[in-house]
C-alpha cells in the first residue's frame, strides 16, 4: 500500500495534524506540497491501491480556492482518500464538504473524514499550540480505526456522510495583507515560499494584494520577522471572535 500525504500548510499547523495521522500508519510516506506554486500537479497520477490523505486548513468556512484549484489537476482512481480540514477553534463550516466534493471530482473516493484543530495562524491566542499531546494521541487513535477499516475491506469501502452544506458559505476574503517593515533585507525567502506567488522575486517590499490569501506564511517564514499584519485589525477580528473560539473544541472522525 502506497501512503501519499498531500498538504496545503502555508503555517505547518495541517501538516502536524496530517503527521499525527500518517505516521500512526508506520508506512513510508509521499508528501506533497499543495502549497508549491511551481509543482506540475496534473503529472500526479494515484492508482486505486494507493491511499491518499489529502488535507487542507479552513480559511472563512472553505477550503482556500488555490487548494482546490491545485486538487482539480491530480489525477486520482478510485483512488481511497482520507480528507482532513485543520481549523482555528472557530468553525470549519463547509470546509470539509467542499474538500469532499474536490477530491472526489478528482477522482478520489473519501473512505473518512477528520476536522481537527491547530493553532490559529493569525490569532495565536486561539487554539495556542494545538495539536497538543491529546490531539496528538486523539488523531493517532482516528488513524488506527481507519486502517482497521481499509484492512478489513479494501475492495469495497464506503463513503460517510460529511457535514456541511452545499452550496457553501460565501467566500471572504479577509483583507489581512502582509507589509514588509523596515529591517527587511530583500532576502525574497518570503517571495520563493509564497503559495500564491503574490510577491515580486526582483522586490520582495512588492506585494500584489489581489493575490494575497492572507496565508501568513511570509509571516511566520521571514528571518528577520520584517513582515506583519495590521496589528489594530487583528486584536479587533480577535475581540470580535473572542465567544466563538475560547472554548476548546475537539477533533472529530467521519468513517
Ligand atoms: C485567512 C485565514 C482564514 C481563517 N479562517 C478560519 C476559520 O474560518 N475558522 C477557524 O476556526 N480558523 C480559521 N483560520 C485558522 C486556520 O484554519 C488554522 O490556523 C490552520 O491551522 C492554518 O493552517 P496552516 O497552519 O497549515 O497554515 C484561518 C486562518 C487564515 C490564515
Amino acid at each position: 500500500m502506497k501512503v501519499s500525504q498531500i498538504i496545503f500548510s502555508p503555517t505547518g499547523g495541517t501538516e502536524k495534524v496530517a503527521d499525527a495521522i500518517t505516521s500512526t500508519w508506520g508506512l513510508p510516506v509521499n508528501k506533497i506540497d499543495l502549497s508549491n506554486a511551481e509543482t506540475d500537479y496534473s503529472s500526479l497520477i494515484f492508482e486505486k491501491d494507493d491511499i491518499a490523505l489529502i488535507a487542507a486548513p479552513s480559511f472563512g468556512g472553505r477550503v482556500p480556492s488555490l487548494a482546490t484549484q491545485r486538487i482539480s489537476n491530480i489525477h486520482g482512481s478510485h483512488t481511497p482518500c482520507v480528507i482532513v480540514c485543520v481549523y482555528g477553534n472557530r468553525a470549519y463550516e463547509d470546509t470539509l464538504i467542499e474538500l469532499s466534493d474536490a477530491v472526489e471530482k478528482s477522482g478520489f473516493q473519501v473512505i473518512a473524514a477528520i476536522a481537527a484543530i491547530a493553532e490559529h495562524s493569525i490569532m495565536h491566542q486561539y487554539a495556542a499550540g494545538r495539536p497538543d499531546t491529546k490531539d496528538k494521541k486523539e488523531l493517532s487513535s482516528f488513524a488506527k480505526k481507519i486502517l482497521e477499516k481499509i484492512n478489513s475491506n479494501l475492495t469495497s469501502l464506503s463513503t460517510p456522510q460529511i457535514p456541511g452544506n452545499r452550496p457553501y458559505k460565501k467566500a471572504a476574503g479577509i483583507g489581512l495583507v502582509p507589509k514588509a517593515g523596515n529591517n527587511c533585507t530583500d532576502c525574497g525567502l518570503c517571495a520563493r515560499q509564497c503559495p500564491a506567488q503574490a510577491i515580486s522575486k526582483e522586490n520582495p517590499k512588492v506585494m500584489d494584494s489581489k493575490r494575497c490569501i492572507s496565508c501568513m506564511r511570509c509571516v511566520v517564514q521571514c528571518p528577520r520577522s520584517s513582515r506583519k499584519v495590521n496589528g489594530a485589525m487583528v486584536s479587533a477580528a480577535a475581540l470580535a471572535m473572542k465567544k466563538a473560539c475560547s472554548t476548546r473544541k475537539g477533533n472529530e472522525l467521519y468513517i
